[in-house]
């Protein structure tokens, strides 16, 4: 698959709060998706970049462009051009598109499955780090974190999350620019009992991974997000999101897993028997 990038306009179109819907862009009722959704979905899955009208922008501006780019798409072919002259055989019949592998080639799942974080070259500032803590965030902490202190230093952010408020609901954290979501992911494993568990093909299929990384207070919960952006600090991040997570002292030892109310505007998941639900 080959997106084509707009050298011009690219990083004012990822900090555009527009949507599809604002630039006529869609005839799908209900689409909310923006702009940056879009573009971060196009360069995330393509195989060959195309960035065109190299010719409007510094050598700086095009040197900070294209490590951007291959953070957020390790394994593509990046080609730079204007007026899209580009040789034909970079974009024609190259063979490259593979379904699997295009669903993994986001620069945040490489991030997530590297083994460890060995310090990189960081060209034009561009670096990326997983932030990971088997405690859940509080909620509310967090909420004021992401809607209020979010670093503008961000350009990508993706991964899993739970809320002290929601024991058993899997949560996805996903940013691309100025565009912030949360969405449910379902329940926990551990939230159910064990032969409940088995049930489930994606439980069988990857057991040995999921128990690997079992944590004897809170099975499976975890936080989970990689962070990808310009010049981050990453050791204040990293600290403005521990004061985020419950302390120790505040979890209630006797009652954490009911949960409380909390103002993510998420819906709510439970599990019940062996169903997830949405009330
Ligand atoms: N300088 C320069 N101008 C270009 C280049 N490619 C396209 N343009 C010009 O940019 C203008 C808009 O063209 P595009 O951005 O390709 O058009 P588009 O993507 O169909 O239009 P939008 O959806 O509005 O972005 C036209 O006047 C093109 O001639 C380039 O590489 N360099």
């Amino acid at each position: 698959m080959v997106t084509v990038v707009d050298a011009y306009n690219f990083f004012k179109d990822f900090s555009s709060p527009e949507t599809l819907v604002d630039r006529e862009m869609t005839d799908i009722e209900d689409d909310f998706r923006t702009i940056v959704n879009l573009l971060t979905d196009q360069v995330e899955f393509a195989n060959v970049i195309v960035l065109n009208k190299t010719d409007l922008v510094s050598k700086e501006d095009l040197g900070v462009l294209k490590s951007a780019l291959k953070k957020l798409n390790p394994g593509a072919t990046i080609v730079e051009s204007s007026f899209c002259k580009v040789d034909p055989k970079v974009i024609l019949n190259t063979g490259l598109f593979n379904f699997e592998k295009a669903e993994q080639s986001a620069g945040w799942i490489e991030e997530l499955n590297k083994d460890k974080h060995t310090p990189e070259t960081e060209e034009y500032g561009i670096s990326a780090f997983v932030y990971r803590s088997k405690k859940p965030f509080d909620a509310e902490r967090f909420w004021k974190y992401v809607s209020e202190k979010f670093p503008a230093t961000v350009i990508r952010s993706k991964g899993l999350f739970w809320l002290s408020s929601r024991p058993d609901q899997a949560l996805i954290w996903g940013q691309a620019g100025g565009s912030l979501r949360a969405d449910s992911a379902g329940v926990w494993w551990c939230s159910m009992p064990f032969e409940q568990r088995t049930k489930y093909v994606s439980f069988i299929e990857n057991q040995q991974l999921i128990e690997s990384d079992w944590d004897k207070n809170f099975g499976d919960r975890k936080n989970e997000i990689v962070f990808i952006g310009q010049d981050m600090n990453e050791d204040i991040m990293r600290s403005e999101l521990d004061a985020c997570l419950i302390a120790s002292k505040e979890l209630d030892l006797d009652n954490w897993r009911e949960g409380y109310q909390d103002s993510w505007p998420v819906a709510r998941t439970q599990v019940l028997n062996g169903v997830d639900i949405k009330p």
